[in-house]
């Protein structure tokens, strides 16, 4: 079971919010100019909305007192105008900022993406694809709002309440006390709920990504469960999982809600304490109605930003746990790199050597299994190694090794005589062709398929190794030839043109060093021959391992490892195997003798 399975949530280590948030921002400077623009605009709507109750104050305290109502009319049609220009400008700041943040959005998943592509097999190893998934389409999506408030909410409303405290500190300074004696109540209120939310909600996230893996994982394997009548099974346990979702969501939810509460009740009590203070301790000899009236409407828009702000902070640590997520990936180093100094494998003969090499899965955890131990063999340019042994004995690890794709714990591998640590991954893997049972099909045509071994390969390249694999002849029988549009996984393919197409990608990057892990699976008699004769083309010229299961393939073999027991249990050609009687023979026997 994969580290991290569906059924088990994801490690994350405590973060320091600040950081979080910086690094966020720190996408947000990328757009100084536009974010500027967008500031202008607020700092043009804040200011009108700020001025707002200071006319109402002059039109009730000095154009109605004094009925003077053309200075009213006159009052009344400049509101108006400058009201006008608020809504305009709401509007080009919400459209601005609407861009802004989904480019940045793109530019997150692009890194994600980018960086996820450059991360080693152990990490894949131990991630279920549904919760990569999560992380790139889900919580890349959820950061929008808070990308989007952190200009649009955060800054000008902290604007705004800054100047209702100033304006009011300025017209009276003992209403203004009252009507803000409720702060610490809140900033109280709103840490403690803060606290216990945050917590809820990266629960929710992980469930959330539980739910999504399991239903990737589910659909994937759909066949399976079809063929195995396990419907109900898969049922239950997808009910089960949106259950504990949906419990993650209401307990969070539940906390998220307090925000609200504790602003209305705060804001219901600064209001009470206002008119308490203005009519009963001031009186109305001190106290003007228009100034009693005009901070009534600056505790409204004190603490309206306030709830706005509360609504942001919420957001924010909602989502929070996404960017957390996020930045978790970006900041996974690959397990495999280049070191500093590696230099360019030049084009090899594909000699290849295990010099006392030892391999172990997951060093230093609980799941650690050591596979290989003290593992020497050399290989000679051009020889046809065939791979045997029970299962699990590691084959599948001795090949992956050969393309780095772990690195080993003991001893040395060479190509060449160059150890694989001091030459660029890529000029490596670039001279080697991986062929898996899988034969991945990509969504594309059959032409785009077989270039994934070599992109610039011309047409002409493309079919020569189509012929020289024997996928030609059907690939041309196809509706449009090596135009035809294939479906994600070759579905609509059998196996075995899977196959011959997946050699024809191998073929057409020209391999010095051949890997194949055969198919198990039975074909028919017609496409078990073009098959076979594939592998033949594949495997002429060039170093090949091949974890072999076809009897002609281990045949044809110049030499066969028998691999067991942390290695090399035997070696040699077939009949000098056949003749020792030992591991080999019995395999051969138990295996094979019916079928040869
Ligand atoms: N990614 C992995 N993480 C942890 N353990 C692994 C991993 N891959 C393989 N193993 C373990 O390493 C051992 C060798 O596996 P390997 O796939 O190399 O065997 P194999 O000989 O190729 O088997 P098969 O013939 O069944 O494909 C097994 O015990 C397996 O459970």
């Amino acid at each position: 079971m994969a580290v991290n399975s569906f059924r088990e949530d994801e490690y994350m280590e405590n973060t320091d919010k600040k950081k979080i948030l910086s690094r966020l921002l720190s996408y947000l400077l990328d757009y100084k100019l536009a974010i500027a623009g967008v500031l202008v605009c607020m700092g043009i709507t804040v200011g009108i909305s700020l001025v707002n109750p200071l006319l109402i104050e002059e039109a009730i305290d000095h154009y109605i007192a004094q009925s003077d109502f053309k200075g009213l009319i006159a009052l009344g049609i400049f509101a108006l105008a400058l009201n006008v220009l608020f809504i305009i400008l709401v509007k080009v700041r919400m459209y601005s900022m609407s861009v802004i943040s989904n480019k940045i959005l793109l530019k997150i998943r692009q890194d994600l993406y980018e960086h996820i592509q450059t991360l080693s097999f152990s990490f894949f190893d131990s991630r279920p694809t549904g919760k990569i998934l999560a992380r790139i389409i889900g919580d890349v999506n959820s950061l929008k709002d808070v990308l989007t408030n952190m200009v649009t909410t955060l800054i000008p409303e902290f604007i705004t309440v800054i100047g209702v405290v100033v304006i009011m500190m300025i017209k009276d300074w003992r209403l203004a006390l009252a009507s803000l004696s409720t702060i610490p109540i809140m900033i109280a209120g709103i840490f403690l709920v803060q606290k216990i939310s945050h917590k809820r909600w990266q629960i929710y996230r992980k469930k959330s990504s539980n739910l999504n893996a399991y239903v990737h994982e589910d659909i994937a394997g759909m066949n399976v469960v079809q063929s195995f009548g396990a419907e109900d099974e898969t049922k239950e346990i997808f009910e089960n999982l949106t259950d504990e979702h949906r419990n993650a969501f209401v307990d969070a939810v539940i906390f998220a809600d307090m925000f609200g509460p504790v602003i209305d009740f705060c804001w219901g009590i600064g209001a009470m304490m206002l008119y308490l203070v203005g009519i009963r301790f001031l009186g109305f000899e001190k106290v003007s109605v228009g100034l009693l009236v005009a901070f009534g409407s600056y505790i409204n828009m004190f603490w309206n930003p306030i709830m706005n702000l509360s609504n942001f902070y919420n957001n924010l640590v909602t989502n929070l746990t996404a960017a957390e997520r996020i930045f978790d990936i970006l900041d996974t180093e690959p397990d495999i790199t280049d070191a500093k100094d590696v230099e360019e494998l030049p084009e090899v003969k594909g000699e290849v050597t295990f010099s006392h090499v030892g391999f172990t899965y997951d060093r230093g955890t609980p799941a650690e299994t050591k596979v290989l131990e003290d593992v020497n063999f050399v290989v000679k340019p051009g020889e046809t190694i065939a791979l045997v042994g029970p299962t699990g004995a590691g084959k599948t690890t001795i090949v992956n090794l050969i393309s780095r794709f772990y690195d080993i714990e003991q001893g040395k591998i060479l190509i060449d005589g160059y150890d694989l640590t001091k030459v660029s991954m890529n000029s490596l893997r670039r001279q080697m062709g991986v062929m898996t049972q899988d034969n991945f099909i990509f969504h594309g045509t059959v032409k785009d398929n077989i270039l994934y071994g070599k992109l610039d390969a011309t047409n002409e390249e493309v079919i020569a190794a189509a012929k020289a694999v024997n996928a030609h002849d059907f690939i041309m029988k196809m509706e449009k030839g090596y135009d035809t549009e294939l479906k994600e996984h070759g579905a609509g393919l059998s196996i075995g043109q899977r196959q011959l197409i997946a050699f024809a990608r191998t073929m057409v990057s020209m391999p010095k060093i051949l890997i194949l892990d055969e198919a198990t699976s039975s074909i028919d008699t017609h496409t078990e021959i073009l098959v076979q004769r594939g592998i033949e083309a594949l495997l002429a010229g060039r170093t090949s391992f091949v974890i072999a299961h076809r009897l002609s393939t281990i045949q044809n073999a110049d030499r066969i490892f028998v691999i067991d027991k942390g290695g090399i249990l035997e070696q040699g050609s077939p009949a000098e195997l056949m003749e020792k009687k030992g591991a080999y023979y019995k395999l051969y026997m138990a295996q094979f003798a019916e079928l040869g």
